[in-house]
């Protein structure tokens, strides 16, 4: 299931030249929907503190969902020849998404390991602006966790990859269950991690420590 949503996230932007690039969102088609919830909550959109909201979100939604404009595994095309055939672990790298339930945001720290192969060595900041890339789209913790690793599958064919996110959504804190401080932790694993358990338990406590 995860793999095929990785799938189609490569398909989706398989268009996009350059993250350099984006294509615009409906800026004026965000500012009607918003205009419209304000009045349905019985508020009067056209009150002062009110009246550049409905801009001010559209621009905040072209931010946060920046992602759906970004092929993540265009930040994999540079590589460096570099004969490292051992772990690399850049952990706590902190993101921001939202929930594809509830469009609120969820947010917290992923984690990702991977042993390049044949000299495939990807800069240390690549590794962050995908997490982020995926990260900004209505999402789900457990898919930004395996698309970041099959994305590095899929660009950088490694001998493995771990990626582990920690996260807190607000939709199970200020709302619904209610629920602060409570944290959801995924993983995927792929390559030799999948078979070899050392190795996998050494990156777990690398993350740990
Ligand atoms: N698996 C998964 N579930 C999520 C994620 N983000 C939010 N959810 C859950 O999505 C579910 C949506 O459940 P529904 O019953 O359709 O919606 P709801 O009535 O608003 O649910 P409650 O949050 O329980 O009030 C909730 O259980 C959320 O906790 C996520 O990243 N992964
Ligand atoms: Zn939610």
């Amino acid at each position: 299931m995860s793999k095929a949503d990785a799938k189609s996230d490569t398909e989706t932007f398989a268009h996009i030249d350059s993250p350099a690039q984006p294509q615009e969102v409906d800026k004026a088609k965000i500012e009607q929907a918003v205009r419209m919830i304000l009045e349905a909550i019985g508020e009067n959109p056209d009150r002062e503190g009110l009246v550049d909201t409905p801009k001010r979100v559209a621009r905040m939604y072209e931010e946060v969902f920046s992602g759906m404009r970004t092929d993540p595994g265009h930040y994999f095309d540079v590589i460096f020849g570099e004969d490292h055939e051992e772990l690399v672990l850049v952990k706590d790298i902190p993101f921001f998404s939202m929930c594809e339930h509830h469009l609120v945001p969820f947010f917290g720290k992923a984690h990702v390991a991977y042993i390049p192969k044949g000299g495939r060595v990807t800069g240390l900041s690549k590794l962050a602006r995908a997490v982020e890339a995926i990260a900004r789209r209505p999402q789900l913790q457990e898919r930004i966790t395996s698309t970041v690793a099959d994305t590095m599958v899929e660009k950088l064919d490694p001998h493995g990859v771990v990626v582990v996110v920690e996260a807190e959504h607000m939709c199970m804190t200020m709302r619904g269950v209610k629920k602060p401080g409570a944290k959801t932790v995924t993983s995927a694993v792929r390559g030799c991690f999948e078979h070899d358990a050392a190795a996998r338990a050494e990156v777990f406590s690398l993350i740990k420590g």
